[in-house]
C-alpha cells in the first residue's frame, strides 16, 4: 500500500506561501483548505489564489472544498490543474455527477465526510469516487484534537474498498500527528493530511519521512492495492 503525506497549507505562513511551499516539497501533494465562511465558520481563499498556488506548488495540488454551493464551484478548480477535488457529501444532493464532471475534467474525484455523517449511504457508490475523506475532526480549523471515534467509520469504507477490489484512497484529515498516524493507518487510511504536524516542526522534510515511516509500519493488513499518483 501506498503512503501519501499532504501537508495542509492551512498551517503555513500565508505571508510566505511559496517559501512554505518550497519546505514540503519532499510531501506528495500539498493540501489546500478552502474555506467559505458558510459551510464551515473560517475564511480562507478561493479559486484566483487557489490558482497561484497551482503556478507555484512544487508539488500536485489535493484541493478540499469546505464550501456550500459545490455544483457551482468545483469544477472550477479541476479545470485549475487540482489533482484531486473533494467536496463534502454534506454540500450536494448530486455527488455522483459532481464526481463524474471532475473526473471529465480530468482530476481525481473526492468526497468528505464531516463526523457527524454516515459513510453507509456512499459505500455501494465507492466506484465513483478516486478519494474518500474521513474528516478525524470537525472542519473549519487547524490545531484541533483527533476523533477517535471516527476510526470505525474509516475501518467500514475500508472494508467496503477492498470488497469491492477498487482503488480509491482513503484519506484522514485533522489532528494527524505521530502520535496518531500509526492508529488511522491500522483503521485503514493510505492518505494523511498533516498540517500543524508538518509546518510547525523545524525540519519539515524530517517530519513528513518520520509520518511516512510510522503510518507504513502501522498499516492495515488488509490493505487495497498500490495506487500512484498519475502521470
Ligand atoms: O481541513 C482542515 C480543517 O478543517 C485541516 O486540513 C486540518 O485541520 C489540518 O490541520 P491539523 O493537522 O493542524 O489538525
Amino acid at each position: 500500500m501506498t503512503t501519501r503525506i499532504n501537508p495542509s497549507i492551512l498551517a503555513a505562513d500565508f505571508v510566505n506561501l511559496q517559501a512554505e511551499l518550497a519546505r514540503i516539497a519532499t510531501a506528495d501533494l500539498v493540501h489546500v483548505d478552502v474555506m467559505d465562511n458558510h459551510f464551515v465558520p473560517n475564511l480562507t481563499f478561493g479559486p484566483q489564489m487557489v490558482g497561484r498556488i497551482q503556478d507555484v506548488s512544487p508539488i500536485p495540488l489535493d484541493v478540499h472544498l469546505m464550501i456550500s454551493d459545490v455544483d457551482r464551484w468545483a469544477p472550477g478548480y479541476a479545470e485549475l490543474g487540482a489533482y484531486s477535488v473533494t467536496f463534502h457529501a454534506e454540500a450536494t444532493d448530486e455527488p455522483v455527477a459532481l464526481a463524474r464532471r471532475l473526473r471529465a475534467i480530468g482530476a481525481r474525484a473526492g468526497i468528505a465526510l464531516k463526523p457527524g455523517t454516515d459513510a453507509e449511504p456512499y459505500l455501494e457508490l465507492l466506484s465513483e469516487f478516486d478519494q474518500v475523506l474521513v474528516m478525524t475532526v470537525e472542519p473549519g480549523f487547524g490545531g484541533q484534537s483527533f476523533m477517535h471515534e471516527t476510526m470505525p467509520k474509516l475501518r467500514s469504507v475500508a472494508d467496503a474498498v477492498r470488497a469491492a477490489g477498487l482503488d480509491v484512497w482513503l484519506q484522514v484529515d485533522g489532528g494527524i500527528s505521530t502520535d496518531t498516524i500509526g492508529i488511522a493507518a491500522e483503521a485503514g487510511a493510505d492518505t494523511f493530511v498533516a498540517g500543524s504536524a508538518v509546518f510547525g516542526a523545524d525540519v519539515p522534510a524530517e517530519r513528513i519521512a518520520a509520518l511516512r515511516d510510522l503510518a507504513a509500519s502501522h498499516r492495515h493488513e488488509g490493505a487495497h492495492g498500490p495506487g500512484s499518483l498519475k502521470s
